[in-house]
């Protein structure tokens, strides 16, 4: 065993989190021969738990480096170091069928599926693996066969499992009208008041819609231009009239729907004169007078407009403590003013980031206001940047184990004891008393013949094909949500469009000309209702054949994608209202994340009986709540950048 693992030739995708544990316990346990990819520079904000790493390797290579101080308590070990994507065209399969074993410590769902399709195409057994804050798993996927070429050995592949999609998405009423969570509030400050603020001027958000659409309040047309600022008014005048706005007067006007109030506590409208009281700091004082309509000039009472931090200039620096109403107010009026007159040239292009001090402070204390009118609890600054950034701080024993587990499992594989195979979860509580643990180990899931990575899926696509171009087709479908980095499309009429390396000069030319049409008149016949897209990546070895289904009008809210991407079920075609079978195929990798970090979604929500009618049924499903381990379980696998509520 000892000689086995000595020789066994392995590779390891990813130098993070996992991956530096992963590179340690490998060595450790007497494994010489690794290669490993990660394309990622060192940050100092990984140096807490990637432990390779010291703060004088910042900016370098994570590969390399993990590499380097692995050579270091241990010189025999063979460790190359590849910096690059594994994505890239040079690791193909050749490339992977010089190893034993795949080991992947990732962070995203696209590259795990790239290399769950190149272990399939090279035939090498995949340990995937994935950490979420106190959660985490190790998988195994294998098809091992004997020296006569038959299967002995088969588990299901990483994309054999339906995926859980961790997109959240909330009722824009709930958001607009009747918040009762923290995450409601933090939803509307970052999607709704920062982007009005300080976004595109010409984008329009659900809080344009207050007023005029439903006709509520006045019933006055008014437009986004409510909250720009105008011709001389102070930033001091303007941070005041936005906080009557929102925090008083859009409160007051709510409470005049009375429906709404009938079986919910109503908010409280805020006033700003109250809030911040007579009492005399430095910073009240000026903010004080601006909120009288004065628009006086700021008188910088030593607080700089540097455009950084509000929590700076006003001396908060505890980020655990959750602010006063006065504070929360405080700092409102400070980043808008900090905003305006430190950043100008932002302002009307600004996208919420949440490595930016400002940004996160303005979207704490506008939630934490709104919270304060609607009762709902209000959150520290750290906290609120976690959720607004969806968050989940990793844990660095949590990396440690599931390392470990990745070599258990290693292993049994080339001690040839299959038979052994676990995929295990860490769970955060012991779920099931009697069992009293906290690592969940069961048999590795079989696969799924709906696979289309590893079966014989056919997909199912429901599109608009008079308006979509085959650019948009390769763009949103095949590589964002189907993970293909070169794909080729070809069509029964005889039309093909190919990328990727080996094309001369022309054919690349030929074929970017191609992108612009529209599905339905692509040459030969097009790729209308009811035809056959042969859809192929040459470099994973992927091929599935997607059979299109036309549907026009869509409702840009229940599919922001503009597009269905169903399991193996058969077409049906469009009924009256539009909807097909499709969109409920169990297997639907519709539901699969695209993988970007901010995955909010606000969607219009149907009535208020609708809206009553599914607060019985959340009532029920948290009584009913057994089931959450389990789902949590699944959507680790999926990735590690997901909201926690509770
Ligand atoms: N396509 C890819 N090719 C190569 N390496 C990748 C690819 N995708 C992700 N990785 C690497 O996987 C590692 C995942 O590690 P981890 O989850 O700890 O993320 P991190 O970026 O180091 O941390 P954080 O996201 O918390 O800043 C990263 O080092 C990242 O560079
Ligand atoms: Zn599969």
């Amino acid at each position: 065993m000892k000689e086995k693992i000595k020789s066994a030739k392995v590779l390891c995708v990813g130098a993070g989190g996992i991956g530096c544990e992963l590179l340690k316990t490998l060595v450790l346990s007497g494994f010489e021969d690794i290669e490993l990819i990660d394309m990622d520079t060192i940050e100092t904000s990984n140096l807490n738990r990637q432990f390779l790493f010291r703060r004088k390797h910042v900016g370098e290579s994570k590969a390399k480096v993990a590499a380097d101080s692995v050579r270091a308590f241990r010189p025999n070990a063979k460790i190359v170091a590849h910096q690059g994507n594994v994505k890239e065209s040079k690791f193909d399969k050749e490339f992977f069928q010089k190893f034993l074993l795949v080991l992947n410590g990732l962070d995203n769902v696209e590259a795990r599926r790239h290399v769950n399709r190149l272990c399939l195409s090279a035939g090498i057994p995949l340990i995937e693996s994935g950490t979420e804050g106190y959660l985490g798993q190790v998988t195994v996927h294998y098809r091992l066969k004997n020296a006569a070429g038959e299967a002995t050995h088969v588990t299901e592949c990483f994309e054999c499992a339906p995926k859980q999609s961790r997109n959240k998405t909330y009722p824009v009423c709930t958001i607009r009208n009747t918040p009762d969570k923290p995450i409601h509030c933090i939803v509307w400050a970052k999607e709704l008041l920062f982007a009005r603020l300080f976004g595109r001027p010409d984008q329009v958000t659900d809080l344009d819609e207050n007023k005029n659409k439903e006709g509520e309040g006045d019933g006055k047309e008014e437009g986004p231009s409510v909250f720009l600022r105008q011709d001389g008014e102070s930033a001091d005048a303007y941070a005041a009239r936005i906080f009557k706005r929102v925090f008083t007067e859009d409160i007051e006007n709510v409470l005049k729907m009375e429906d709404l109030w009938k079986n919910r506590d109503p908010p409280t409208p805020l006033r700003l004169d109250s809030i911040l009281g007579q009492s005399s700091s430095a910073a009240s004082d000026t903010h004080g007078a601006a909120s009288n309509g004065t628009a006086a000039a700021h008188s910088n009472g030593g607080l700089q407009a540097a455009g950084d931090s509000a929590c700076k200039a006003l001396g908060l620096t505890d980020s655990h403590r959750v602010w006063n109403l006065r504070e929360n107010a405080q700092v409102f009026l400070e980043s808008i003013r900090q905003f305006l007159e430190g950043r100008p040239g932002e302002v009307g292009e600004a996208v919420f980031d949440k490595e930016d001090d400002l940004a996160v402070e303005f979207v704490t204390a506008a939630s934490n206001l709104r919270a304060a009118a609607y009762g709902i609890p209000q959150q520290s600054l750290f906290n609120a940047k976690g959720i607004a950034g969806n968050i989940i701080h990793a844990i660095a024993t949590t990396n440690a184990i599931v390392g470990g587990l990745i070599v258990i499992e290693a292993m049994k594989l080339l001690a040839g004891a299959p038979e052994h195979s676990k995929a295990t979860f860490i769970l955060k509580h012991i779920t099931n008393p009697k069992m009293k643990r906290l690592l969940n180990a069961v048999s590795p899931g079989e696969p799924s013949p709906k696979c289309a990575a590893c079966g014989t899926a056919r997909l199912e696509l429901v599109i608009d094909t008079h308006t979509t171009s085959l650019g948009q087709l390769i763009d949103k479908v095949l590589k964002k949500r189907l993970s293909l980095v070169e794909p080729t499309v070809r069509t029964d009429g005889g039309f093909e469009y190919e990328e990727g390396e080996g094309l001369d000069e022309d054919e690349v030319e030929a074929n970017r000309g191609r992108l612009p049409l529209m599905l339905d008149a692509l040459p030969g016949g097009g790729l209308g209702h009811g035809m056959t897209a042969h859809v192929e990546d040459q470099v994973q070895e992927f091929k599935v054949a997607i059979e299109i289904t036309h549907k026009d009008d869509w409702d840009e809210e229940a599919h922001p994608e503009g597009f269905i991407l169903g399991g193996s079920v058969p077409p049906s075609a469009p009924t009256a209202n539009g909807d097909t079978s499709v969109a409920a195929g169990p297997s639907a990798p519709a539901a699969v994340s695209d993988g970007d970090d901010d995955d909010l979604i606000i969607v219009e929500a149907p009535t208020l009986a609708q809206q009553q009618r599914d607060a019985k049924g959340k009532q029920k499903r948290e009584n009913e709540d057994e089931e959450a381990p389990r789902k949590r379980q699944r959507a680790v696998q999926q990735s590690d950048n997901v909201i926690e509520l509770d």
